[in-house]
């Protein structure tokens, strides 16, 4: 087996004068579910589009299950693309198979198979409806289901959640994860960091058309440091006034972060517990007092902002 679905090196386009994706790195192993992420024009779709052959780069080097020819690998790849569309004039049955008979299925086999899809994930009773009477997300809902027809091995995503209320988020969430359990590898883009975080065993974050990050996301989130949350039900200069002059700003910074009661700061090289022992010493009346990992968002918005950074700030962070 390959140990890596997906491998692009160094990638790059250019529109016009636009330089759309600058040098993007990505790695992804077989059989994980990877996140793409960045922000508005970092250059995502123009990314995945050049992995599967969709766009040529001008630059750099790809290989999707192992060929440097994305195109000869299609028929054992799922794909939904950034812009939605279906033939408003077939019904749901027709558009699922027709995506399974482009993907190399017999147009048999793939009716059978829309109709399995249809039917496990809520769409049975429309499986003869025409597109056009769907809502928006019943027909990106089918167009994801057709993304799937083909059992692919490699499924590429591009923003699936958007346009999905809350209970077809999750049924998606589920069905990333099944197709995870059955071998294929997953990559999708997405804004939404709450599902990058659940679901992702390794992340790519670009920023400007280059790669800026790739690891677990607890790697991401070891870009910042843990934060103590304290709540009490005293001010911060009072609780300053109850501890040792000298050790206060090491264990308790003046600079925490005050949203009303609660102080936010960083965790201290030696842990909470010697301001914890003295907080509870004074009687402060400490209500709560926990620590916080930093979020994806958090991370997110620090490996993005870093690249914003003028080079020597980069350089002395
Ligand atoms: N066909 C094109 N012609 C000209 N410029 C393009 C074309 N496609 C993309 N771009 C530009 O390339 C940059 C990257 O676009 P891309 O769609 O790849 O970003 P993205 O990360 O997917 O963004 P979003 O999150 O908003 O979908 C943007 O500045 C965009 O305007």
């Amino acid at each position: 087996m390959l140990d890596y679905a997906i491998e692009a090196e160094a990638l790059s386009k250019r529109f016009g004068d636009k330089q759309a994706v600058a040098g993007v790195d990505l790695r992804v192993p077989t059989g994980a579910i990877y996140g793409f992420l960045g922000q508005n024009g970092a250059g995502k779709t123009t990314t995945l589009r050049m992995l599967l052959g969709i766009l040529e780069p001008d630059g750099g080097t790809r290989r999707l299950l192992g060929s440097e020819r994305p195109l000869s690998v299609a028929a054992r790849v799922g794909y939904l693309p950034e812009e939605r569309g279906l033939y408003p004039a077939m019904t749901a049955r027709e558009a699922i198979a027709y995506v399974g008979a482009l993907r190399g299925l017999k147009l048999g086999d793939a009716r059978v198979r829309a109709d399995e899809l249809l039917a496990a994930h809520g769409l049975g009773d429309e499986a003869n409806a025409r597109i056009r009477t769907f809502s928006k997300g019943m027909a990106q809902k089918v167009q994801l289901l057709a993304t799937f027809v083909n059992r692919p091995d490699l499924i590429v995503l591009d923003e699936p959640f958007s346009g999905l209320d809350p209970v077809n988020q999750q049924d998606l969430e589920n069905m990333i994860r099944a197709e995870r359990a059955r071998g294929a590898t997953i990559l999708f883009s997405t804004h939404v960091m709450a599902h990058a975080e659940r679901m992702c065993d390794g992340l790519v974050i670009i920023a400007h058309g280059r790669t800026r990050f790739s690891g677990s996301v607890d790697a991401a989130r070891a870009h910042l440091p843990s934060r103590v949350v304290l709540v009490t039900e005293r001010p911060l200069a009072e609780l300053h006034a109850l501890l040792p002059p000298g050790s206060t700003v090491d264990i308790l910074p003046r600079s925490a972060t005050d949203t009303g009661n609660a102080y936010r700061f960083p965790l201290p090289p030696g842990g909470i517990e010697p301001l914890l022992a003295r907080l509870i010493e004074t009687g402060s009346g400490i209500r709560d007092m926990h620590i916080e990992r930093p979020t994806l968002h958090d991370a997110f918005v620090t490996i993005v902002g870093e690249a914003d950074a003028p080079a020597e700030t980069r350089e002395a962070a």
